[in-house]
């Protein structure tokens, strides 16, 4: 398995006050192509911060490379997914979002363009809704064109930051099932952060743990057979160990 993503020694402070303290602290970090990594942390330990390091958005001291080439701006290798539901531009049709990035990024000809919306509308399930608005989608369609939108870029990292936060249960579920399938399918790499234990079971090749200031205090492999479900083997285990960890961490802070 090869090292997609190499962050040694990131740290990143705000500098917002004279004597603030890093936001991140030394943080070492390996992820391999394929995997699946799902990040948990107290609210404020720096999971959207470090995610948001790897995108190229702020600047940072340390290491971050992806495929071998340093980060130092945003980039169609990494694509980001957000909680917000107004990723899209209001004014353009599902199918005019999908490919306006693609034209950015020197796509210009029509069939082409066509072809890959078409394909990515097909992936997440609304090849139907092409030219349809923004305004006229529910949440979860929104998120599904987001998702849609950034894989049509065939970025070699997939950011997402709690992109079904904002979901009722349900819709959540099947956005999850379909994230797997399409992460499977594509051989996907994803970050991943969650505040749900269940969602990073369900999910996650790999769990991480962060405490303050980044700091990793567990990094597992997430060997529950998928698909996870509550009765799975080894699911109250895991879900144990991960809540002991963030119940440890609310009374330290
Ligand atoms: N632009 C900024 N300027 C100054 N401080 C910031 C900025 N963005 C984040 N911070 C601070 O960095 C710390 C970590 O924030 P971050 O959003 O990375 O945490 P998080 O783990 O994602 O939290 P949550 O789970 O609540 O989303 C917080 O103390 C926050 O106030």
């Amino acid at each position: 398995m090869s090292k997609i993503l190499e962050i040694s020694g990131l740290t990143k402070n705000y500098h917002d006050a004279p004597d603030s303290e890093d936001i991140l602290k030394n943080l070492n970090l390996t992820v391999n192509e394929g995997d699946f990594l799902c990040i948990l942390g107290p609210s404020g330990c720096g999971k959207t911060t470090l995610i948001r390091c790897i995108a190229g958005f702020e600047e940072y001291e340390g290491m971050i490379k992806v495929d071998g080439k340093k980060v130092e701006k945003p980039g169609i290798d990494r694509i980001m997914v957000f909680q917000d539901f107004n990723q899209l531009f209001p004014w353009k049709t599902v199918r005019k979002n999908i490919q306006y990035p693609l034209k950015i990024n020197g796509i210009t000809d029509k069939a082409e363009l066509d072809r890959i919306a078409r394909e990515h509308l097909e992936l997440v399930g609304l090849s139907e809704y092409g030219d349809f608005y923004p305004h006229q989608l529910s949440g979860g369609m929104k998120q599904r064109v987001a998702i849609a939108k950034g894989l049509a870029l065939n970025p070699k990292i997939i950011l997402m930051d709690e992109p079904f936060a904002s979901l009722d249960a349900m819709t959540r579920n099947k956005l999850q099932e379909e994230l797997w399938r399409i992460k499977e399918k594509e051989n996907a790499t994803v970050i991943f952060i969650t505040h749900n234990i269940q969602e990073a079971l369900v999910l996650g090749t790999r769990i991480l743990l962060l405490s303050k200031q980044g700091k990793i205090k567990i990094d597992m492999e997430n060997n529950v057979a998928k698909p996870v479900t509550p009765a799975s083997e080894g699911y109250g285990e895991m879900w144990k160990k991960f809540n002991d960890a963030l119940w440890e961490e609310d009374e330290e802070n």
